[in-house]
């Protein structure tokens, strides 16, 4: 019988058949490097060609904008994508209101775009999540620049209305390490005459720093310091971006390959950026058998192969630097955690409050309805593992990392388990099930 079933009600049906995962798994396109290639090839003079495009529900919902604004995109089904840009200050005001559906990562990268159109007007807004997350942190950076921002709850909520500004530089030191803040500045300081100079509390992942050099802004970053400099103004040339997967997706088959015996699974051409890879070394530090194979660079961007064979993983610590180095996999390493000896501690995570939903409530409580001893407390999760898990109707809350975190832990528990609007995983990772089926 299939380990996973799609219900007429959007639920997912999982049935665990005690079998090992084998085979060789594809996954897609990057989305932050998919959001980043479709925006600067828009904002680029010339012609950009991106390949390896994740074709999701948050990247349909940056190409919709952008093509509101004047953008021409191809068929994003096509192999080669195709963005013919209009130049970074020349943005069409549109007809309408711009709809960033369920991404964060295109709202935010947006306000700092169009805060930077000299004389247009915009409006934004979202799905209920996208509504109910912060935007002050983006607003506030922009409004120090010049920006004309309104919106809802002290215009830190959408939906929100941009009047473009000529902007001026800043210095600034964010209080979180946010890429999407990082981001939405140095997008605001392209057009912007002088040197715009931002710093993290720790480094956050830096896709937009190396896709903008490529590009030809002028750009330099000071790893040590996490900081990041733009002078502007910067006029782009169109690019060839070639997307590596996403290794926030692979992550769920690099737990549910840890957690299930006998599995070995194959993630070719995954993107292993080292501000991206805290997954590889939480998991490590857990006992993962993980390898890198065929290591090798992609327009910019470290790319490798990853060989995932079964283990009994053990409880560690997360917090600190590491987190935005994994902001993304709380979700799953919380499952690696109850399948792991001893106990795991996850701090300095308040941030997971305000993704698509609030994740550490949402893990904590499913984990739990699924037998598993998860303490949440304001920052972060204490989780001992390493007893049985038992099957249960479990919900998503319409987050799409939710959903996927909790397939691979109802795989591994006793019985069968329905996830209900389980088809949020769209948002990041369209062909989950298809590919669960084909390895389990
Ligand atoms: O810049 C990006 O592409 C992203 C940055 C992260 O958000 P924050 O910048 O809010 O930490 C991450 O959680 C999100 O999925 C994508
Ligand atoms: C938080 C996420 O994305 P965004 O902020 O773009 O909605 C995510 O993909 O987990």
């Amino acid at each position: 019988m299939a380990a996973i079933t799609i219900t007429s009600d959007d639920a997912w049906q999982i049935q665990p058949n005690g079998q090992p995962l084998r085979g060789t798994i594809h996954v897609p396109g990057d989305k932050s490097i998919s959001h980043r290639a479709l925006m600067l090839g828009a904002l680029a003079t010339g012609t950009t060609y991106i390949q390896g495009l994740l074709v999701g529900d948050d990247t349909c919902s940056t190409a919709a904008c952008f093509r509101e604004l004047g953008a021409t995109i191809s068929d994003l089904n096509s192999d080669l994508v195709t963005v013919e840009g209009i130049g970074s200050g020349r943005l069409k005001e549109p007809l309408d209101v711009l709809n960033a559906g369920n991404s964060g990562t295109t709202m935010r990268l947006l306000l700092g775009i169009l805060a930077a159109q000299t004389g247009r007007f915009f409006t934004l807004t979202g799905d209920a999540s996208l509504r109910s997350r912060p935007m002050g942190r983006v607003v506030q950076p922009l409004t120090q620049m010049g920006a004309q921002i309104w919106g809802r709850d002290g215009h830190r909520r959408a939906p929100l209305a941009v009047l473009g500004q000529a902007l001026k530089p800043i210095t600034y030191t964010s209080p979180i390490a946010s890429a999407q803040v990082k981001s939405a500045i140095l997008l605001a300081a392209l057009p912007t005459e002088g040197t715009t100079i931002l710093r993290e509390p720790y480094r956050s992942r830096d896709h937009s720093e190396r896709m903008l050099q490529a590009f030809g802004a002028q750009l330099t970053v000071e790893p040590e310091e996490a900081t990041v400099e733009l002078t502007g103004p910067c006029q782009l040339s169109g690019q060839t971006v070639i997307v590596p997967g996403d290794i926030s997706s692979a992550a769920f088959w690099l737990v549910a390959a840890s957690i299930t015996p006998g599995s070995e699974l194959l993630l070719t051409n995954v993107g292993v950026n080292p501000t991206r890879t805290g997954i590889l070394d939480a998991l490590w530090n857990m006992g993962a058998d993980i390898t890198l194979e065929n290591e090798r660079m992609a327009t910019g961007e470290p790319v490798a192969d990853l060989r995932v064979r079964s283990t009994q993983l053990q409880g560690t610590t997360i917090s600190g630097a590491l987190i935005p180095r994994l902001i993304d996999e709380i979700p799953i390493l919380a499952v690696a955690a109850a399948f792991a000896t001893g106990t795991t501690q996850i701090r300095d995570a308040a941030e997971l409050r305000v993704k698509e939903s609030d994740r550490l409530a949402a893990i904590a409580t499913q984990l739990q309805h699924l037998g598993a001893t998860v303490t949440e407390i304001s920052d972060g999760l204490d989780i001992t593992g390493g007893t049985p898990l038992y099957g249960n109707a479990l919900e998503s809350y319409g987050d799409h990392r939710m959903a996927m975190s909790l397939a691979i832990a109802a795989l591994n528990a006793k019985g069968s388990s329905r996830i209900h609007q389980a088809s949020a995983a769209a948002v990041s990772y369209p062909n989950f099930v298809t590919t669960l089926q084909h390895i389990a």
